[in-house]
């Protein structure tokens, strides 16, 4: 049976409303894919308390876990992704990036324009709808 693997994405919205959209690096999975900033739930870990650190490792920010916005599993040939998304906000700290290769902010409406990680089309299509889930 292949792995089942519980991961968690932020949506980070800018004061325009813009969606944080990030690229994986090469030599990886799902290498140079687009993805929402996050990563696999640690055993203990709520799904917040995954996001918060993540957030931190990652691009050496602190955000504020909101809403909710979908889950969807997808099955990939390394494992099956089960990848919650939620509504986030920037509270301090300039965003860097430790492990992406590069970053975008696009219009909701723009986002499908990038080579997304399967997992994360759904997502895609509620939030270029404005809608929560
Ligand atoms: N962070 C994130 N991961 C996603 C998204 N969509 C998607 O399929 N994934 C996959 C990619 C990875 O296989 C897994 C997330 O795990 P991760 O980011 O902690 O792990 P990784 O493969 O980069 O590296 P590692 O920690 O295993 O070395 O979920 C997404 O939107 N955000």
């Amino acid at each position: 049976m292949k792995k089942h693997i519980r991961v968690v994405g932020a949506v980070i919205l800018d004061k325009d409303d813009k969606v944080l959209c990030a690229q994986r690096p090469e030599g990886k999975n799902l290498a140079l894919k687009w993805e929402f900033p996050g990563g696999k739930i640690e055993d203990g870990e709520s799904a917040s308390e995954a996001l918060i650190r993540e957030l931190d490792e990652e691009m050496g920010c602190r955000i504020d876990v909101k809403d909710k916005i979908i889950t969807t599993t997808y099955e990939y040939d390394f494992g099956v992704v089960e990848l919650t998304t939620y509504y986030s906000e920037v509270i301090s700290g300039e965003i860097k990036l430790y492990e992406h290769v590069d970053m975008k902010w696009l219009k909701r409406e723009d986002i499908h324009t990038l080579d997304w990680a399967p997992a994360d089309i759904p997502a895609i299509e509620l939030i270029a709808s404005g809608k929560k889930a």
